[in-house]
């Protein structure tokens, strides 16, 4: 594997790699990997005959006082994890490499309305600052395949527009979210996490799952689920930040005749924000 910290140097692989018409796919992650980007990782290896991963902790994308100073960067663990996935290239840019205007001068990517709702309401900018990073990503690898988790559903969705607004030619794949044995969504911030918390967290897909099975059995009225999960949730331990019912393309408000639905959960356990997803086929 080799590890590559200059767009220039990647643009004179990428070359080689089109004179030779080799497809490439794209792994853009934060890095501290674990079980679920590697599972990303092998969907790209099986579709493609280059992989890149990427890893950059994005300042863009976080909010003032949010995680940024504090986000687990184990580089040198996760070169070793994606050299025994076979990764051909790992692009570790610098924040110079990547904003070298500065933050305040940076051009961006907004995709519209997706990011002002749900995880885009309670963190202002988070959207804007994942397309656009998403962006230059995909200009400066110009992959064929790039691979997200389900796990970010809304930060799917508003990849997979972005793609279609910017009429894109790469081909967005949405990942099975992967889990712990207790069924809590594997995420780098379940290492905040301390043990009384972690033995909460699986709390959160218990519950959704028990809404799903409400949803799956006819019940309608969503208002009242959203409460009575909202609030078994806080009787756990748990700042509930949301519990959504929503249409799962557009993440619209979901009315009682859609058949394709979305459960989003968003909540706090401690400092800890941890979200998870499953999507209901009626
Ligand atoms: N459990 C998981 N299963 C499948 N894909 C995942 C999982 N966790 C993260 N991913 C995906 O890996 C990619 C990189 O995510 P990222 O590096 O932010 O990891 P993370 O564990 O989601 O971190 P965070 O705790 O910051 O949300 C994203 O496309 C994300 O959706
Ligand atoms: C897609 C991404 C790598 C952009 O910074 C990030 O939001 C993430 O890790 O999910
Ligand atoms: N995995 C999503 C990236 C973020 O929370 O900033």
């Amino acid at each position: 594997m080799q590890t590559i910290e200059s767009i220039a140097q990647l643009r004179t692989l990428r070359k080689q790699w089109y004179k030779e018409g080799k497809t490439v796919a794209l792994v853009p992650t934060m890095g501290n990997l674990h079980a679920g980007h590697l599972t990303l990782i092998a969907a790209a290896r099986e579709t493609c005959d280059i992989v890149v991963s990427s890893i950059f902790v994005n300042p863009l994308q976080f909010g003032k006082n949010e995680d940024l100073a504090t986000y687990p960067r184990t580089i040198e663990q996760d070169k070793t994890a994606l050299q025994q996935h076979a990764t051909d290239v790992l692009f570790l840019p610098s924040v110079e490499e990547m904003y070298p205007r500065g933050l305040d001068q940076q051009t961006f990517v907004e995709v519209p309305e997706i990011s002002s709702i749900l995880c885009g309401a309670s963190r202002p900018g988070h959207f804007r600052g994942v397309a656009t990073v998403v962006n230059k990503l995909f200009n400066m690898v110009q992959p064929d395949h790039a691979f997200f988790g389900q796990k970010d559903y809304q930060q799917l969705q508003v990849i997979r527009l972005m793609a279609q607004d910017l009429s894109l030619d790469i081909e967005i794949h949405g990942v099975a979210t992967q889990r712990a044995e207790d069924g809590l969504a594997l995420s780098s911030r379940n290492g905040y996490l301390n043990a009384h918390e972690r033995q909460l967290a699986p709390q959160i897909p218990q519950m959704m799952n028990q809404l799903k099975a409400e949803l799956v059995g006819g019940a309608k009225d969503f208002t009242s689920l959203r409460e009575k999960y909202t609030q078994q949730l806080r009787s756990a331990g748990f700042a509930p930040d949301y519990i959504h019912i929503r249409d799962a393309i557009t993440l619209a408000e979901a009315s009682p005749q859609d058949q394709a639905l979305v459960i989003l959960v968003a909540a706090y356990l401690g400092t800890t924000r941890l979200i998870d997803n499953t999507t209901v086929t009626l």
